[in-house]
Parts: structure tokens; C-alpha cells; sequence
């Protein structure tokens, strides 16, 4: 097990984009600092702001990303090495970056790497498929996660957590495996565990309180739209 966390549990995801009505200074930071007081054994946090905040104001360890676009690229997650070194200045203790085999960047990647590790940072490489896994793991990698499942074109398109990909990385790999991606009860989260991933990452079912309204909102619609036919 890796000494970074305190055991196996669960990681809350902790982000807002500009535009969200929780993009503000302090909405992710109180998310945060509620997802330490329920439990959760550490944070994952997009951006330099958030990830200073946070990382200032918890004691879990911090996964941080930067999520950019680079012109005629499809890599959005930690796309360079300025974005690793920005998100270790801010104190993460872990990046989170792209590992898919959506562009031919291995050198890129293994470079982006060893200066992390040179850094004494951590990564975690978000994935979408078994091939991408066993790559990150060649590459140096000590965490790989499912997030990108779903997210390539040619990954599979599930409405819930890829929990198969978790199971076929963990019969594969050393490192430890992370779920995440569209993890929504914690039912999902058990079966992730089931699975063999070391830890679990909630997102938009925790921190995105109008993603959890409008799935409120949307059965509540269906079911009136069923009555209203039934009793018709
Ligand atoms: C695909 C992608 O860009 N995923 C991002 C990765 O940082 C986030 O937008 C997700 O919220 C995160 O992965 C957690 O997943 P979920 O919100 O489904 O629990």
C-alpha cells in the first residue's frame, strides 16, 4: 500500500469551472474541508487556485490537475510540464495528468515523469483502457485510475463506473489501481473495491450540487410524466 494515504477508502473530487455557480474562492475549499470531516482519505483539485486553498487547509494528501486545452490537441488533463510544475508548487502531492494513447506523446509523458518524481510529486495517470494502464505503468506511473473510460472514442461508453476496466487492471498491474468516473452510490463505490481498486474517486455525486438536482429533477419529471399518462 502506498504510504501517501492513511488506508484505503475513498477520494472526493473537488471542482468547479468558471461559469459554475460553485466557481468561487471558497465553494471548493468548504467541499474540501466537508470531505475530510465525512471520511475521505484525500482530495483530488483542478486548477492552482483550488488546489493552494486546499492544500493549505486539509491535512489529506492532494491529487491536483490542470484541465486546458491546447490547440489542435485532445489532452485537457495536465497537458505539459508548466501544468505539473504549477500544480507541485501549489502542494499537491500528487498529479493527476493524461496517459491515453489518443496522440503519440510517450516521451512527452516520461519526461513529464521523472521531473515530477524529481520534484518528489507523485502520478497518477488517468486512463481509459487496459493498454493505457499497463503503458502507464511502464512509464513510471504509481497510481493508474479509470477517469478517461468513457471519455475516448475508443474506450467504452458506460452510463455508470467502468468496473470491469478496474477489475482487468488490477489482475495486471503493480500499482495501485483507482476508480473513478461517474461513481454515483456507494454501492458503486463497494463494487469498485470489490473489484480490487485501492481507492475510489466521487465527484460530481458529492461536490456538484447541480448535477445532483437535475438527476433529482429529472426522475421526479419522469415519474409525473408516467402518472399524468396513467391517470389519463
Ligand atoms: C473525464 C474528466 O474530465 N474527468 C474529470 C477529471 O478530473 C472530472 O470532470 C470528473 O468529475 C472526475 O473524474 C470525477 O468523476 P465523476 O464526476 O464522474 O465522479
Amino acid at each position: 500500500m502506498n504510504p501517501l494515504f492513511k488506508s484505503r477508502g475513498i477520494i472526493v473530487s473537488c471542482q468547479a469551472y468558471p461559469g459554475d455557480p460553485m466557481y468561487d474562492e471558497s465553494s471548493m475549499l468548504n467541499m474540501a474541508r466537508a470531505a475530510e470531516q465525512g471520511g475521505a482519505i484525500g482530495i483530488r483539485a483542478n486548477g492552482e487556485r483550488d488546489i493552494r486553498n486546499i492544500a493549505r487547509n486539509v491535512s489529506i494528501p492532494v491529487i491536483g490537475l490542470i484541465k486546458r486545452n491546447i490547440p489542435g490537441s485532445e489532452i485537457y488533463i495536465t497537458p505539459a510540464w508548466e501544468d505539473a510544475e504549477a500544480i507541485i508548487a501549489a502542494g499537491a502531492k500528487i498529479v493527476a495528468m493524461d496517459v491515453t494513447m489518443r496522440e503519440h506523446r510517450n516521451e512527452i509523458v516520461r519526461h513529464m515523469i521523472h521531473n515530477i518524481h524529481a520534484c518528489g510529486a507523485l502520478v497518477m495517470a488517468d486512463v481509459s483502457t487496459l493498454e493505457e494502464g499497463i503503458m502507464a505503468e511502464r512509464l513510471g506511473a504509481d497510481y493508474v485510475s479509470t477517469t478517461l473510460s468513457g471519455y475516448t472514442s475508443y474506450s467504452l461508453q458506460l452510463e455508470g463506473p467502468d468496473i470491469a476496466l478496474v477489475a482487468k487492471l488490477c489482475k495486471r498491474l503493480e500499482v495501485p489501481v483507482i476508480a473513478e468516473g461517474r461513481i454515483w452510490t456507494p454501492e458503486d463505490a463497494v463494487k469498485a473495491l470489490e473489484a480490487g481498486a485501492e481507492y475510489v474517486v466521487v465527484g460530481s455525486a458529492i461536490t456538484r450540487p447541480e448535477q445532483i438536482t437535475a438527476r433529482f429533477a429529472q426522475q421526479a419529471l419522469t415519474y409525473l410524466m408516467q402518472g399524468k399518462a396513467a391517470s389519463r
